[in-house]
Order: structure tokens, then C-alpha cells, then sequence
């Protein structure tokens, strides 16, 4: 049996595509860039040149240390040994600035970085991001309302940032191949909270009741967060039918239905589900 790698270790070695993956951050020279999981250096090591300033978060006890070493004699470089989840990015960004973010990600933790990348997007830290993932979490984050891919991921990627996918490599691009491919996308983070009308985190926490599970329609699962029917009822917008699935609808509808339903007085746990 293959043994697979600690810590989503699977080291880029495609020349071309480490540098396709630095270029796609366009000019950074008077940028701060955060990478997340710099491994081995192999997008390190053609950045740490370009950037204004480098910061490198690496978890691996032995990797950080090495990388450090071999960078010490860049002033503008710093290799940080430290869980990413458990960074604060905004000790990292320039005071008053905004950084941007480049990884090929650890597989395993994907999704908890994006929704890093996201409340870190939304609270005005960070510009854009390239990021390398699975290709089918790549497939979700950029998917369009009613394809198979859209979900909740979808959504809440769609209302932190514009997400372009950029290129897909094969399992041979890395060493050891993983079992899957992989998808590069960039992300412009432009939060859209704002323009919808409604509040950061009641409408995440609205998403999340809102697809809830994916064979109920929306008006099912709301109900079994704790809205009324009787509430739903005088809320529901004439552009949502009553038996859509969140799956179907875009972020402007959602936005609308939560700003009817949040316009009343009755607050979903005071609700009794009927
Ligand atoms: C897919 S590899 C990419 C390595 C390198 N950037 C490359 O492209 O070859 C993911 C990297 O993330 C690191 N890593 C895993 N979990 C991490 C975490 N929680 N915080 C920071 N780095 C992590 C791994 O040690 C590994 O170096």
C-alpha cells in the first residue's frame, strides 16, 4: 500500500508550474506576500527575489528550520515554523496595508485555510491570493449556481472574492504524486456584504442553516434552523420559488430573503419550528 505523505506533503517539481503559480501573483515588489506551506522552496525561492517582503509560514519541524537557514541571508525573507490555522495574518500585513497570499495548500486542511483567507479578506487584510488545491475543492470554490459543485463552499468564497481558475496540473507535477489533481485559482478579495445589504456574520451563519443539507429544499432547512412557516411565509420573495434548494439560487436572492426575514423583529431562536 502507498504510504501517503504527512502534513499533505506533495512537493511541486514541475518547473514550469512553480513559476506559472509565482507569476500568476503578477508584481509584487512593493507587496508583502504570505505563503502558506513553502515546503521544500519551490515557489519560495522564485519569490523571495520579486517580493517587497516574503513570510513564509511553515508547520514541519524540520522543513521551516532548513528553509531558514537557506534563506538567512535574505533580509526581506522570513520563515515562520507555525501551524497556519493558528497564524495571526494580521501581524504579518503592513500597518494600514494589505498583503497577498500565495500555497500550494496542505490538502488535508484546504477548506479551514480558504475561511481564513476569507474573515482575513472580509476585515481589509489581504488583497489576492493563488492558491493550489484538489481540483474538485478548486471545482466547488468556483462553481455557479444550480451545477452539481455549488454549495455552501461556493457561496462563501463567492461573497469573500472573484475567483478566476487559472490551470490544473496532473498527480506527476509533484513528488510524491498525490492521488488527485490539482487546480490553481487566484482570488481577488472583494467582500460583497455590503452591496447585498446584510451583515457578515448573520449571513455566513444564514449559509450555512441555508445548506444545510443538500436533499432539503431551502424552506426545510430554514424551518429546521428555527424559522416559523409563518415567518418564511410573509418574507419569502416572489424571485425564490418555495420548493428551490439553496443549491439553485444566487448569492442576490439568499441575500434578499435574509434581508426580509432579518427586517422583522422575531430573531430565529426565539422561532418555534412548525
Ligand atoms: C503540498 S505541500 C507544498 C510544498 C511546497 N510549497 C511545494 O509547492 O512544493 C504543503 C506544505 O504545507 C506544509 N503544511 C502542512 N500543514 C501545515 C500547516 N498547518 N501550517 C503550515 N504549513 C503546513 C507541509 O509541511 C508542506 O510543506
Amino acid at each position: 500500500m502507498k504510504r501517503k505523505p504527512k502534513l499533505g506533503q506533495n512537493f511541486l517539481v514541475d518547473d514550469r508550474a512553480r513559476h506559472a503559480i509565482a507569476d500568476a501573483l503578477g508584481d509584487v515588489s512593493q507587496r508583502t506576500v504570505i505563503e502558506i506551506g513553502p515546503g521544500r522552496g519551490a515557489i519560495t525561492e522564485i519569490l523571495a527575489p520579486r517580493a517587497g517582503r516574503l513570510i513564509a509560514l511553515e508547520l514541519d519541524r524540520e522543513l521551516a528550520p532548513a528553509l531558514a537557514q537557506r534563506f538567512s541571508g535574505q533580509s526581506k525573507v522570513e520563515i515562520v515554523e507555525i501551524d497556519v490555522l493558528r497564524a495571526d495574518l494580521s501581524t504579518l500585513v503592513p500597518p494600514g496595508g494589505t498583503a497577498d497570499v500565495i500555497g500550494n495548500l496542505p490538502y488535508y486542511i484546504t477548506s479551514d485555510i480558504l475561511l481564513k483567507l476569507f474573515t482575513a479578506g472580509s476585515a481589509g487584510l489581504l488583497s489576492r491570493a493563488v492558491v493550489m488545491m484538489q481540483r474538485e475543492v478548486a471545482d466547488r470554490v468556483s462553481a455557479s449556481p444550480g451545477v452539481r459543485d455549488y454549495g455552501l463552499l461556493s457561496a462563501t468564497a463567492q461573497m469573500n472574492a472573484r475567483v478566476d481558475h487559472l490551470f490544473t496540473l496532473p498527480p506527476s507535477a509533484f513528488s510524491p504524486p498525490p492521488e488527485v489533481y490539482s487546480t490553481v485559482l487566484r482570488l481577488h478579495f472583494a467582500p460583497r456584504f455590503a452591496e447585498l445589504g446584510v451583515d457578515a456574520t448573520g449571513f455566513d451563519a444564514f449559509l450555512k442553516q441555508s445548506f444545510a443539507q443538500k436533499r432539503k429544499t431551502l424552506e426545510n432547512n430554514l424551518r429546521a434552523a428555527g424559522y416559523s412557516s409563518s415567518k418564511l411565509a410573509v418574507s419569502w420573495p416572489t424571485v425564490i420559488p418555495r420548493q428551490a434548494r439553496a443549491e439553485s439560487l444566487g448569492l442576490e436572492p439568499m441575500a434578499e430573503l435574509y434581508r426580509a426575514l432579518t427586517s422583522q423583529a422575531e430573531a430565529p431562536s426565539s422561532c418555534t419550528a412548525q
